[in-house]
């Protein structure tokens, strides 16, 4: 029985092995999900998924031109809602009792050598958007937006080096947690297009083992 976080990561994994292998990003899988707190701390989730409610999914290059996974699990939202992916802030549930949380196998990158617009910026946008309650005075609610952020692996320092993605997600109220154990298998599969693979997975694993066989 794993816990819920790598029952999801696996999921995300299965998304980003349909990524078209390219040397110059890593294939990536997202999901993002609803899911019930405790009704004592909206900020606690109960550990309990079957209340779970999957919103949406993405990978690397699902969606035409140079996308990200992160990326088009919010682009396929707000596409589903009939609205451009800038706005799906404004389509995004806010219930009372749920929260969003977002599962990615890699840390959501903070920048990008492409220059297109950060995955942390998106998922952060989540969060500015105030909703109006249609008076047009503007006393809508905030949106909460996403509130936290599930990933089986930091960024590998191959494009940008030392990764941002994390502080940025804290310095925006945005909760994240680094989830153990498919490292290797997470790494294996964003780099697969890589060429000198076996040595980012080694760099990123941080450890000397020669029996990585990436296939
Ligand atoms: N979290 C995450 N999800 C993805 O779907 C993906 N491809 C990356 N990759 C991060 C890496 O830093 C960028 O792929 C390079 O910086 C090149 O930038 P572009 O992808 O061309 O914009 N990271
Ligand atoms: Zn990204």
């Amino acid at each position: 029985h794993t816990d819920p976080h790598t029952f999801y990561l696996r999921k995300c994994l299965a998304l980003a092995e349909r990524s078209p292998p390219r040397p110059t990003n890593f294939r990536v899988g997202a999901i993002l999900v609803s899911r019930k707190t405790d009704h004592h701390d909206p900020k606690k989730e109960t550990g309990d998924i079957t209340d779970d409610r999957i919103l949406s999914s993405g990978y690397t290059m699902e969606l035409a031109g140079n996308t990200h996974a992160e990326q088009c699990c919010l682009a396929n939202l707000a596409a589903v809602h009939g609205i451009p992916d800038d706005r799906v802030a404004e389509i995004l549930p806010y219930e009372v009792g749920r929260k969003l949380v977002m599962y990615v196998t890699m840390e959501p990158c903070g920048r990008r050598l492409s220059g297109n617009t950060p995955c942390v910026q998106r998922i952060v946008a989540t969060r500015n958007s105030s909703s109006s309650n249609g008076d047009g005075d503007g006393d809508g609610f905030k949106r909460l937006g996403i509130e936290k952020v599930y990933f089986g692996v930091k960024e590998p320092g191959t494009f940008v080096g030392q990764s941002e993605g994390c502080k940025i997600l804290t310095e925006a109220g945005i909760e994240w947690e680094l989830v153990s154990g498919l490292e290797r298998e997470i790494l294996q599969v964003a780099v697969a297009g890589h060429e000198n693979r076996d040595e980012e997975i080694r760099a990123a694993l941080g450890t000397d083992v020669d029996d990585i066989s990436v296939e």
